[in-house]
This record gives structure tokens, sequence and C-alpha cells, in this order.
């Protein structure tokens, strides 16, 4: 498949904004005036795709009118199909509060073609998609395109974190190319398409409770964090292309099923509405930080949150840690040792992390799950307790991240076995912290005054 259709691809922008986009080639193919017009300009089919209850608030009220060529149900029966290394399936694992570290996650092997769809794997997750309420966090790993085969999240939304490799992303809104150090998210039920060009991995942090919004900025203010004019919507691009046995698959309650069809599913001439899927260059982040001591806590950070019910906690979090000054007078710098309520899942697209500078390696993953402790390794401990704490750049040159979650999450057996790079080893990086208890701590202090 070629790329090339995947270039100056033009994008809406404004998070959450109601759209209104009409592909060039279709002048006023947007009806005028209302949505469901007795008959549709250029013969086209209206589509209403919902993303929240009819009745939500307006302030969570989402959904995407499609003018399209033929609407979605013209497909043939869904039949199940096997699912690989994915589950939506936690409860069947023995728990493990153990902190985990996992190596970079394989490519594909010599030989082998394995499309997006393919190469997701699940490594944990909480809840389940039937009560809609839940995460899951998975890993992708391909090197070829998905040909005729479009996919589609019935269970939440998708939050994509490519790590190697671009990914060329048809989607019913449009298109969009999403690079490493950019994230997308494909909201519930969107139909797409993934294209790659050699190995491509990355990570998927899957919601089942809410969609993703902003998080508030408080005493911040007006701006900062994640702007939202920053944030990145396709524009309409349709294709007219009649072909049999197109596969149009969906993940229904954590099992996938194809339903195939004679042509494509991106036949959407226009659109509007503010149900769609979006980008977001994470380089464009306003990072705030303490100027004064004190390291601040991770939540500041946040460039996007799926909320609980619970005023103020998340289902689900993600946090970057973006190269920034480090300033903090007669301060430990690095991460404090800590125990959180919350589970916390780390990887790395770029670099290194400053807590870990060894072990923690880009494509790789940790887990710390609820109050299991874990902090800064004891070389990292010793580097920060002493170093001169003139301003240094933090985090140059790389990007780690975080989802963070209320939930408890399980490791699949994928995840804790069948993937073969659990780090055995990771305990050790805190065995080397020493004991440097003084009790005569004050007296020392004063004969060397
Ligand atoms: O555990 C981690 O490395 C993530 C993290 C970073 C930080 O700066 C403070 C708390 C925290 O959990
Ligand atoms: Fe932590």
């Amino acid at each position: 498949m070629s790329l090339k259709e995947f270039s100056n691809l033009k994008y809406n922008t404004g998070f959450g904004g109601e759209f209104a986009s009409e592909d060039p080639r279709c002048p006023e193919s947007l009806p005028k005036g209302q949505n469901n017009p007795q008959i549709c300009p250029y013969g086209l089919y209206a589509e209403q795709l919902s993303g929240s209850a009819f009745t939500a608030p307006r302030s969570y009220n989402v959904r995407t009118w499609f003018y399209r060529i033929r609407p979605a149900v013209c497909h043939k029966p869904f039949s199940r199909i096997d699912q690989g290394n994915m589950s939506n399936d936690f409860s069947s694992t023995v728990p493990d509060p153990a902190q985990t570290r996992w190596k970079p996650f394989d490519f594909p092997k010599k030989g082998e073609e394995i499309d997006f769809v393919n190469g997701l794997a699940t490594i944990c997750g909480a809840g389940d998609p039937k009560s809609r309420h839940g995460i899951a966090i998975h890993v992708y790993s391909c090197n070829i395109s998905m040909t005729n085969k479009a996919f589609y999240n019935s269970d939440g939304d998708f939050l994509i974190v490519p790590q190697e490799g671009s990914l060329y992303i048809k989607t019913e809104m449009g298109k969009i190319v999403v690079n490493p150090n950019e994230i997308c998210v494909i909201p519930m039920g969107i139909r797409f398409n993934v294209s790659v060009s050699g190995n491509t991995r990355g990570y998927i942090l899957e919601v089942f409770d809410a969609h993703f919004e902003l998080p508030s900025l408080g005493p911040i203010g007006a701006n900062g964090l994640a702007n939202p004019r920053d944030f990145e919507y396709p524009t309409a691009c349709y294709e007219d292309l009649d072909i049999n046995g197109y596969k149009v698959i969906s993940k229904y309650q954590g099992a996938f099923f194809e339903a195939l069809q004679d042509h494509s599913p991106f036949d959407v001439v226009a659109w509007h509405g503010n149900y769609a899927p979006y980008k977001y260059d994470l380089s464009k982040f306003m990072v705030i930080n303490s100027v004064a001591f004190d390291h601040a806590d991770p939540s500041i950070f946040t460039v996007l949150t799926c909320q609980s019910v619970k005023p103020g906690v998340a289902i689900a979090d993600f946090v970057i840690f973006p190269p920034r000054w480090g300033v903090a007078d007669h301060t430990f710098r690095p991460p404090y040792y800590h125990r959180n309520c919350m589970s916390e899942f780390m990887g790395l697209i770029l670099g290194k992390y400053e807590a870990k500078e060894g072990g923690f390696l880009p494509g790789g993953a940790s887990l710390h799950s609820m109050m299991t402790p874990h902090g800064p390794d004891s070389e990292c401990f010793n580097k920060a307790s002493t170093e001169d704490l003139k301003p240094v750049r933090v985090a140059d040159g790389t990007m780690s991240f975080m989802f963070e979650s209320s939930l408890s999450m399980a490791i699949t057996d994928w995840g804790a076995k069948i993937c073969e790079k659990v780090d055995d080893e990771y305990y050790k990086c805190w065995q080397g912290i020493e004991k440097k208890f003084n009790p005569n701590w004050r007296d020392d202090f004063s004969s060397q005054k």
C-alpha cells in the first residue's frame, strides 16, 4: 500500500471542537440547516454515530453525523474470529503485587507478517467492558499494513502511544499520521485502518468508562499543559472502493468478530460533529513544575484524563515526563520513594527515565501496582542526594509516560509469561539502597560546624 496518500494532510484543530468537514472533491456535500434531509446531496446516506447517551448533559454530549456512500450497516453477518493475545478478561488471573518490569517487547520475527490488529497483545487491566467499567493496557507490534481490513472497538476508547514507527491511520472521519512522540485517540466505534512501513511498536490505553478529556487547570489558569488548539482532527476524505471481502473487525465484549462487506468503510464524503479521532504532539506540552523547592506530584504532567464518577479520581490519566528544567533548591529532585493508592504503568518512548537509568528501556514497560513501594534505584538516590543543585536540563532527548489508574490491575498470562519479557532481576535495583541512619547525626553535624 502506498503511503503517498498520507502526505500533506490537513487537520481540524481544537480539542473537543464541533467540526464540519467536506471532502473537497464534493463541495456542498454537507446538508444545510438539518441533519436528515429527505435526500442528501450527491445521493449520500446520513448516519449518526453516538459517543454518549442521547441524553448526556451538553458538556459530555458527543456525536457525529456522517454523509456516506453506504450506511455502515451494509455488511454480512458477524462471525467470531481468533483474537490472538488480546484480552479484556481480568477475572481469571493470579494476583501479583510485585514491582514488574518488562524488557522491550519484540517486533515480529523474521519472515513473520503481522498487521496492527494481529499484533495486539494485552499486558494488564481491570474491570470489564460489559459493565462499562475498567481499563486495559495493550502493546502492538507489527510490520505490515492492514489490507482491506478495518477495526473498531465496541468496548471503549483507544489512546495509542507509538514508540517505534509511524502509524498511517485511515478513519471514517479522514486520515491521520501519528509519529513517535505523538499520540492519538480513537474513540469507541470509529472504524480505522493502520498502515505502517517496517517494524512498528507502541502502547495502548483502553478505557471502558468514559471518554478522555483535558484535565482542569485550577489555579494554573486558562492556559498551559496540553493546550486545546494543539489537538488535531482529520478532515473528510472518502474512498469509493468496491471490493469483495473487505473485513470489518469489531472488538465486542473483549472478543473479536469479523463481518465481510463488498466496499471500503472509509466512504464518508462529509461529516459534522464533535465525536472524532484526534492526535497530539507531546513536544507541544507546556510544562509546569516546581521553581522553588520540592518535587511536585506527577499529576502536573497530565495530558489527558478519563474521569471516574468520584471527584478528581481518574479511571486513567495519561501523564508524560517531558524534557524540562530542574531548578528546585535544597531538594531531592528525582521522583520520591512512594506507595500509591493508584496503579502506575509506565512506558518509555525515547531515551532514559530519570529515576532508573538502566534496565527500563524504550519499548519496555513497568507496573507498580496499588500500594506496592517503588522509587529511585540506589544509583539514582546516591547521585541525586549529593549533586550540585544548579539548574539542569532534565530528560532532554527522552520521553516516558505513565498510565495511572485508580483501578487495581491484573497482569494477563501474555504479560506474565507468554511475552517472555518480564525482568526477574528488577527488584535488585533497590537492593543496594544503604542504611545511612546515624543516631549521632546532631552531634556529628554540630562538631562539623
Ligand atoms: O513512579 C514513578 O516513577 C512515577 C512518578 C514520578 C514522579 O515524579 C512522582 C511520582 C511518581 O509515581
Ligand atoms: Fe510512582
